[in-house]
Parts: structure tokens; sequence; C-alpha cells
């Protein structure tokens, strides 16, 4: 049996397994050719006395088909559960591999398509691993065997079945080129149509708010009716060769069931044979006919692995080297970029270009400047989202110069906590997301005074159940701050070394603002902190200012410093100072 490349890993991984359920369809099969053998002895020796019904036989062909019809429920449940089996360990694979592929990683087809394939693409998996190839084996291994017993009763009656049973494959192959070409065609409409109702739900309040539903939901409709055309297709399709395969059936086992009668009338046949070669040739078809009801999962399975496969085959930008190896780490670590520069794929011009910096160990940083300056691109590189295209970041320790490149992701992952612009709540309660990054070991104390310092605690009783509130996808709406006080708590309860917040409170009113920023200040030295705002009063305190601008350094010191010189940071200052209305925001 061929099987495409795109699903030979999948198949081999479920051998045994398949294996293990053609047995069980063979021993069916057994079951079913005893049962007509008996039903033909009964059917003879009732024509042949005077009509005593044969207890025997006919008890004899009972049992077998109870048989018969529990060795098929085993059969279906060894199909499903190899089919549930293949399912988890791709879907396993498949997550764990789009998480390595990393924040940065650009989906051609959106998101959408990662999670497309991560639901759907999995479950046709399963069923072209748990339905449709168990039947290609029973629909190859059950003919087979029934042929052999057709043969050594009547070889002509069995040249007849085995004309129509290779008209099935050939009718399979006729559907495998038409459809297997259309269920990608179909799987593409399907995952432009799942791109544009996630991109509606996510912005549906933007949709809302500007009227312009209705547009989109046209665009939504011409996607839908291509998914239906592309759907009545592949039907269409499938009738046509359901007609055929469906004609071969009934040619052949009527055709042989007469030639039986032909043979029985001349006496080379006894009566009852004519009933055995009725049974024995539909129970040939039996599987073809079955096959044909997991063509589709078949097919469609085939389009969904290589959908999965690409997706596989994409290599993750960031990666630990071979010959990476873990850092002792005594305090906190300063970093060092030098001479770095990086450009987006597929971006005209370098969102950061030859710069030079230091953040130093044990203090706080600010990353100011204007927008797409390039202070995100900055941190990214900071946590090794994205590497450098020329240059290097280096961790600077007590025992010299690190470059991100060399060590474990993992250590760098572990070594630092972040709160980024766009705050994600996972599903679950509050003291869960809380807990997301926590080490194994940390207390409900430490879980608690996170809470209190990023003022989590405050809102905590407007909350039905307090930290036990539901809150994320599924759950209760927070409010943009609460969101972000929530994300500061799950970055400190980390105890990581290294803490870098993007715009982390820019949500937040005047006074949490500024409790929060004195919490997570690098007040005793114990963490570096990398802080960017807008907001020039939540990085006044800071104990080392970078002025970043188109890509490249403006300008570096401490806030006085850069104030007396009256470059950039300066002009900044004296814009806001205008902005605030003459208040006095720095002190
Ligand atoms: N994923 C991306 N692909 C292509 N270009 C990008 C990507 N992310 C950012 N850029 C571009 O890189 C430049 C720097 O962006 P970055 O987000 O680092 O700026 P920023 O200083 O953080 O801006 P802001 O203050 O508005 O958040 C911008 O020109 C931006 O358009």
């Amino acid at each position: 049996m061929m099987i495409d490349a795109n699903v030979a890993p999948y198949a081999r991984q479920a051998w045994p397994r398949l294996a293990g359920t053609a047995a069980i369809t063979l021993l069916a099969s057994g079951a079913s050719i005893g049962a007509a053998f008996a039903m033909a002895a009964a059917f003879t020796r009732i024509l042949s006395t005077d009509g005593t019904l044969p207890a025997g036989p006919l008890t004899a062909a009972v049992a077998l088909l109870g048989l018969r019809a529990l060795l098929l429920w085993c059969r279906d449940q060894s199909a499903l559960h190899t089919g549930t089996v293949v399912a988890r360990s791709i879907r396993e694979k498949l997550l764990r591999h789009i998480v390595a592929l990393g924040p940065a990683h650009r989906w051609p087809g959106g998101r959408a398509s990662a999670h497309l394939a991560a639901v759907d693409g999995c479950e046709h998996l399963k069923g072209y691993v748990g339905n449709y190839l168990p039947q290609v084996l029973a629909a190859i291994l059950v003919p087979a065997a029934l042929t052999v017993a057709l043969f050594l009763r009547d070889p002509a009656v069995a040249l007849v079945v085995v004309a129509g049973v290779a008209c099935v494959p050939l009718a399979h192959r006729i559907t495998k080129r038409l459809l297997g070409a259309r269920a990608a065609e179909h799987w593409r409409a399907y995952d432009r149509y799942a791109a544009r109702v996630s991109d509606n739900i996510a912005g549906i309040a933007t949709l809302a708010g500007f009227g312009a539903a209705e547009r989109r939901g046209a665009a939504l409709a011409r996607d839908a009716e291509t998914l239906r055309a592309a759907t009545t297709a592949n039907m269409n399709v499938s009738l046509s060769t359901y007609v055929i395969t469906s004609a071969a059936m009934l040619l052949g086992t009527s055709g042989a069931t007469l030639l039986a009668a032909w043979h029985a009338a001349e006496g080379r046949l006894a009566a009852g044979d004519v009933l055995l070669v009725l049974f024995l040739a539909a129970e040939c078809f039996r599987p073809l006919q079955d096959l044909q009801s997991y063509w589709h999962e078949g097919f469609y399975g085939l389009a969904a692995a290589a959908s999965i496969n690409r997706i596989l085959a994409t290599e993750p930008q960031v990666t630990t080297a071979a010959d990476a190896t873990p850092i002792a780490l005594a305090g906190p670590p300063g970093l060092r970029l030098e001479h770095v520069s990086f450009t987006y794929p597929g971006a005209e011009r370098a969102s950061l270009n030859q710069i030079s910096v230091t953040i130093p160990a044990g203090r706080t940083t600010a990353l100011v400047g204007a927008s797409g300056a390039g202070k995100t691109t900055l941190t990214a590189l900071l946590l090794r989202d994205i590497d450098p295209d020329d240059g290097s970041v280096l961790l600077v320790t007590a025992d010299g110069h690190h470059d991100l490149r060399t060590l474990p992701l993992s250590q760098v992952r572990h070594i630092s906590a972040r709160v980024s612009q766009d705050v994600v709540l996972m599903d679950g309660t509050v003291a869960e997301n809380v807990r997301l990054a926590a080490p194994t070991d940390a207390s409900d104390t430490e879980v608690d005074d996170a809470m209190a310092a990023a003022r989590v605690t405050p809102f905590l009783a407007d909350l039905p159940e307090g930290p036990a509130s539901h809150v994320g996808e599924g759950g209760r709406r927070l409010s943009g701050g609460q969101r972000q006080r929530v994300a500061l708590a799950r970055a400190l309860v980390q105890r990581a070394p290294l803490l870098v917040l993007d715009e982390a409170t820019s949500a937040l009113d005047g006074e949490n603002e500024a409790l929060i920023t004195e919490a997570v200040r690098s007040g005793d030295g114990s963490r570096t902190t990398v802080v960017i705002a807008h907001r020039l009063s939540t990085v006044a305190h800071a104990d080392h200012v970078i002025v970043l601008g188109e890509g490249r350094v403006l300008e570096e010191g401490t806030a006085a410093q850069l104030e007396a010189e009256g470059g950039p940071w300066a002009a900044m200052v004296r814009a806001q100072r205008i902005a605030d209305g003459g208040a006095q925001v720095f002190s």
C-alpha cells in the first residue's frame, strides 16, 4: 500500500495498533466466512430433508454472527483508540513547535492558520489514521480472504467477484486524484475563512464602534461562498465515484450469485452454495463500501497533514545552540549590546542600526524615544525573542560577557521576566495567572506579596471570589489597568533577576502607577530592570536613560545629566511639561 509521504510518519507511529486492528478485522471475517458456511449447510439440509430445522448449523451460524458483531465492536474501539492516541501526540508536538517558533514568528496565513492546524487539522489526521487507514487495510485483507474461500468452492464465481472488487481501487484512485487536489483547495479556503472569523472576533469592538461590521461581513460572506463552492465540488466528486463503486458492487454480487445459481442448476454446486456465494460476495464488498464513507476523512487528512507538516518543518528562528552551556548567576546580570542591527523579515529598513549600549547590573534603565524608534525591538533582543542580524547581545556577569546565543534558551527565559504592551491573561483564576511563571516552590506569601506590590490586592475585594475569580478568555473581563497589574504581579513572583517592562503601567492612574513604579524599581540592586514608557514620569527615577531615535542611540546617561545637556531627552521633558500644563512631573 502506497502511503503519502505527508502522512507516512503518522502511519508509522500507529503501525502496531493498526496491525492489531487488522488482525481483529481478519478474525471478524473468519467469523463471517464460518457463519456463511454454516448458513449454507443449514440451507442445503432444509432443502434436502422434510423441512426440519438443522439446529447444529443454525446455532453455529448465530454464534459466529454474534462473535463477528463483537469483533467488529472491538475493531471500532481499537481504531478509535489509534486515532485519538495519534491525534493527541501530534497535537502535543504541534503545540510545542508553535510555542518554540516564538512570539516573533510571522504566520503567513495569520495566527488563525496555526490554530486551525492544531484543532481541525489534527482532527482530520485522527480520521485518517483512526478510520481511513484501518479501513484501507480491511478493504485489502477481507476481500482477499473471502475470495480465497469463494475460489475453493467455485473458481469462476470467485473471478466474477474479483472483477467487481477490482473496480473499487480504480474508483478510489480516480477519487484520490480529483479529491486530493480539491481537498487542499478546500483546506486553503477554510484557512482563509477561519482567519477572517478569528480576525472579526478579535476586532469585534472596533467593527461595532466604527460601524464597519457590514463591510467586513460582506468579505466574510465572500469567503464563506468560496468555502461552500469548494465543499460542493468535493461532494460532486464523491457522488460520481460512489455511483461507480455501487454499480461495481451490485454487478459483482448479483453476477456471482447468478453464476452460482446456474452452477447449482447444473449440479456443480449444492443449493446452499448459492446462499454461501451471496453471503461471501456481499461480505467481500462490505469493507470496500465502508471505505467509501472514509474517503473524505482520508483525503482531508492528507491535506491537513501537508499543512501540519509545513508548520513542523518551519525552523524556529531562535534556538538553543548544540554547544550551549548554562552559566552560574550570582547576582542580577548587566547587558551589553555591541554594534547590533536588526531588520524584520520583509521590512524595507532596519529597526535597529549599529546599536551599542550598556544596561547596568542591578539598576533601572529607561528606554525612551518616539513611537517606532525601536524600543520594543531592543527589548525583544534582550529577551532573545529575536537574534540580531549583526553584532551581539551580551549578558554581563561576574565571570565575564556571555553572548545570549551561547546560553540555553530555557536559561534566558528563566532569568528574565516581562510585562509587554499587550497583556494576555490566560483562561483561569487571578491566582493561577499570577502563578503562571512562578517557581514551583513559590509560597502563598510570595504570591500575596507580589499581588500587593503590583496593586492587585486592592481590586481583589471587588471580584466575586477574590483571587479565585475566573478571568481570561472565558471569565470575567478586567479593565486594562487591572490586567496590567495582574501581569506585573506575575512578573514579580517569577523572582527573575532581569525584569523588562514595556509600557507596563500605561493604563494605570497616577497614584497606582507611582506606587508600582516604586515597587519595581531596582532600589536594592537585587534586580536589573528595563523600563519603556512614554509617560516620562514613569522613568524619571531611572538610574540610566537611553534615548533612541529611528533605530539609533541618540544619547544615554542619567536623567539629570541628559537634562543638563539640553539634547533630545531635555526636549522631551520640556514637551511633556507643557502637555501636563506646567505641572512638576519630575522631582
Ligand atoms: N513584526 C514586525 N515586522 C516588521 N516591522 C516591525 C515589526 N515590529 C516592529 N516593526 C517596525 O520596527 C520599527 C520599531 O518598532 P518598535 O515596536 O520597536 O518601536 P517602539 O519604539 O517600541 O514603538 P512604540 O513606542 O510605538 O511601541 C517600527 O518602524 C515598526 O514599524
